[in-house]
């Protein structure tokens, strides 16, 4: 069953073939580390986390490449104003290195904590300064760059199809914009390298060619996805607030500097809304995974949330939605708890949920499958093999989870209530019930569901 991706360059569905034999390259647009990562940042993560396990489920090896932006990524995306991580470190008193660290320790984290998994590498602006100084010096030799006073510069107008991932429409965002235009020759044009101002030094700076200075934003992504990668690589994934800038830009330097467009696949997901808006860093309006954690929120709910939307449409975060889906994967763990091991997948079920998520990872009609799947016919051993199987892409760790109660009921206890199953599968009630009678004695009870038992203390 082939995988369909909807690819924003050509902006349709088309069926996924990987380039190279041995694995398939996904490289993901990584945090700015200047703040805590929000559950909207993380919700592009979940959604590519979901993206390589539906690629491993199809049988591909995947080399995952996330990058930390740690310098940079400049405050606005005209490239003006300060460096995201100098403004964190003024803000702090911190050094720019040491939120940097702090920050990147904290958002792996909360990856971990998502169940996610571990990307194949991550990959510092910070540590590739050389592999992206050669790479402009390459752009200057092609005559796609020009200097002004505080730069180095990406000259747009030497490609016709600049901005094509986006469907920019040029002459427009220049006829509107002539006042934020500086001294740049056109409003797409874009940093490749910023000088150091001459009145006050920066924390992070190297010397280069053309002066000291750091990297723009959008040239580490290009440098490190060529040295990880290949220039021509599978898939490139970010939010979808990447389309008319950051990857725009990305595209426009491979196609100058190795004449291809990155990734044959460009994928995106969209906004975590709060209150009708993104929720955003820079608004300072955000929640952390953590303000979950401390309101009775497992994290795990919240990746039940978002498989519950796809991932190309906006979600917009409730409290409300968060606490159903609290509700939602509480009930799942304690049917898949109950049921019994030793069954197989079953053919039928895989096939239909393999379509699902094959369909441009449709997992909100995945987990909808899931839940026919617990109500069925289907023997409750082969449902506890299919709905494992299915984990795999989802990612709820089904299999470890345990009720808080569980470990500690005694092997005995346990031992008493595997009987008692047994006795009821028999058709021998008396005997049943002796052994609930037991059970009771010794302060625990046992429910029966429809998919088997659970051990409760009375
Ligand atoms: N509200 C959101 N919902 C989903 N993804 C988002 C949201 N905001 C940002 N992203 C994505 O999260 C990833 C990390 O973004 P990054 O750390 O650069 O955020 P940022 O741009 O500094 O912060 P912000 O935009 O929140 O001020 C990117 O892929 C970005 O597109
Ligand atoms: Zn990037």
């Amino acid at each position: 069953m082939p995988l369909y991706l909807y690819d924003n360059w050509e902006r349709h569905l088309r069926p996924f073939q990987a380039i190279r034999n041995d694995w398939v390259g996904l490289y993901c647009c990584g945090p700015t580390v200047y703040d805590y990562a929000h559950i909207g940042n993380l919700r592009t993560y979940l959604f590519e986390d979901i993206l390589r396990r539906t690629l491993e489920f199809n049988g591909y090896t995947v080399r995952h490449i996330v990058n930390i932006t740690d310098v940079g990524h400049l405050v606005s995306d005209a490239d003006e104003g300060e460096d995201k991580m100098e403004r964190g470190s003024r803000k702090s008193g911190k050094s720019a290195w040491e939120i940097a660290d702090y920050y990147s320790a904290v958002f792996k984290n909360d990856l971990t904590t998502l169940n996610m998994l571990e990307p194949t590498l991550w990959c510092k602006a910070t540590e590739h300064i050389a592999e992206q100084i050669a790479f402009i010096q390459v752009l200057e030799e092609k005559g796609y760059t020009y200097a002004n006073s505080d730069g180095i510069y990406f000259d747009t107008n030497k490609q016709d199809d600049y901005g094509y991932l986006a469907r920019l429409n040029r002459e427009g965002l220049n006829a509107g914009s002539r006042v934020a235009l500086g001294e740049k020759k056109s409003i797409t044009d874009f940093a490749l390298w910023k000088f150091s101002p001459a009145d006050s030094a920066r924390q992070m700076e190297w010397e280069s060619p053309w002066g000291s200075g750091f990297p723009g934003w959008h040239i580490e992504c290009s440098a490190m996805s060529a040295k990880y990668l290949e220039p021509w690589f599978d898939i490139h994934c970010g939010g979808e607030d990447h389309i008319a800038i950051h990857h725009s830009n990305e595209i426009a330097q491979n196609q100058a500097c190795h004449g291809t467009r990155l990734a044959n696949f460009w994928l995106h997901g969209y906004f975590l809304q709060l209150d009708a808006s993104k929720m955003s860093k820079s608004s300072g309006d955000f929640l952390r995974l953590q303000t979950l954690i401390d309101r009775g929120i497992d994290p795990l709910a919240y990746r039940y949330l978002c498989l519950t939307a796809h991932y190309r449409s906006q979600l917009q975060f409730s409290w409300d939605a968060l606490s159903a889906a609290q509700t939602a994967l509480g009930r799942l763990r304690e049917s898949y708890l109950a049921l019994p091991n030793g069954g197989e997948c079953d053919g039928t079920y895989l096939e239909r949920f393999t379509h699902e998520i094959n369909q441009d990872l449709n997992l909100p009609r995945a987990i909808a499958l899931m839940w026919e799947l617990l109500k069925s016919e289907l023997s409750a051993p082969n449902k506890k093999a299919t709905l494992k199987r299915f984990d795999s892409v989802f990612g709820l760790d089904l299999a470890r989870w345990q009720p808080a109660a569980a470990a500690e009921v005694p092997a005995d206890i346990q031992a008493l209530a595997a009987e008692r199953q047994q006795y009821r599968q028999d058709k021998s009630w008396a005997a049943a019930d002796e052994v609930r009678s037991q059970l009771k004695a010794r302060g625990y009870e046992v429910e029966d569901t429809a998919n088997g038992w659970l051990i409760k203390t009375i």
